[in-house]
């Protein structure tokens, strides 16, 4: 199934080894090998999916991921790196870029539990897994009686703690669950009004050095660029607020037509603070007019009292 292509090349995509980051990458395989291309993988496996006993809030945060990755492509070991935009740190080391962002997923988070269909239906003191501090944050305001306890691991290992029954319910991203074929587990999605998702949820992109012009030529039309607007207002709230692992913000961005509306929430970590919740809408057409609309609601998150982390 090869369309004709004036230029094929062959890639080599390095990716970890959790079953969604092997689902990311074939499904870019594939669609890069339907326009001509040889495409091969390098597994490989990072800190992050190295360290399991400790939150990722407290062991250095989102570059923990794609690390090695990027080792690879500046050795010329492989040539591309698909991510979940949602571990890709801000601001990229020097010499790398993105060289798009794909058709988002669902970007909501999922509401996971054997016996409960429901946030609301959960007994008062349930306890509920999640190592996010944005769903920790979330959840509490939406339940605050609930226990929340932490949770790590890849998609796999997250369900079966819960069968295992150290919690009564579990949340996590709809996106991965629904790429693993998982999307039975799913109980209820909470609509972005009452759990927020993260900058860049269920979106996937994909990661060169910026000298690869012939690879930023063949990714180009894997592209969608109304998600890389979205997610690129999203990521300017995060930028602007410092936003590592370890503080709880959201922002999530959805096209009305043909305008582009942008919704960001922050937490105290320390809690007990109510949330601090912010908004705005451009008809942006360029990544510029995106990223400038998530500095707005950003700001505006300050001015309401939110509290952007330095030097993060
Ligand atoms: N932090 C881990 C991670 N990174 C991306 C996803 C889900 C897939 C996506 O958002 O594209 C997940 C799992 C989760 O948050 O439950």
């Amino acid at each position: 199934m090869t369309a004709s292509n004036a230029n094929p090349l062959s890639l080599t995509i390095a990716t970890r080894e959790s079953q969604l980051a092997l689902w990311q990458a074939r499904h870019v395989q594939a669609l890069l090998q339907a326009r001509g291309h040889v495409v091969r993988l390098l597994g490989m496996t990072t800190r992050g999916d190295q360290i399991l006993d400790r939150a990722l809030s407290k062991v250095g945060g989102k570059g923990l991921f794609i690390k090695e990755l990027e080792v690879a492509l500046e050795e010329g070991r492989a040539d591309l790196a698909v991510h979940s935009l949602k571990d890709v740190p801000m601001q990229l080391p020097p010499g790398f870029a993105l060289a798009c962002v794909m058709a988002r997923e669902d970007p909501r988070d999922a509401f996971v539990s054997p016996r409960h269909a429901s946030l609301q239906e959960l007994p008062p003191g349930a306890v509920v897994g999640t190592s996010s501090l944005r769903r920790q944050v979330l959840l509490h305001a939406l339940r605050p009686d609930l226990r929340i306890e932490p949770l790590r691991g890849n998609v796999n290992t997250r369900l079966r703690k819960l069968d295992e029954g150290q919690y009564a319910a579990i949340v996590l991203a709809a996106a991965g669950l629904k790429r693993l074929g998982l999307a039975g587990r799913i109980r209820a999605t909470f609509e972005p009004a009452e759990m927020l998702p993260a900058a860049g949820q269920g979106a996937l992109a994909i990661e060169v050095r910026s000298e690869r012009s012939d690879v930023l030529a063949a990714l180009a039309p894997l592209a969608d660029e109304r998600t890389w607007l979205a997610v690129t207002a999203e990521r300017a709230v995060s930028r602007a607020m410092g936003g590592s692992c370890s503080m709880p913000l959201a922002a999530h961005a959805q096209w009305q037509g043909a305008v582009l509306q942008l919704q960001a929430a922050w937490g105290a970590v320390q809690g007990g603070q109510p949330l601090v919740r912010a908004g705005g809408s451009a008809s942006a057409t360029t990544l510029a007019q995106a990223d400038a609309l998530g500095l707005a609601v950003a700001a505006q998150l300050q001015a309401r009292g939110a509290v952007a982390e330095r030097d993060a």
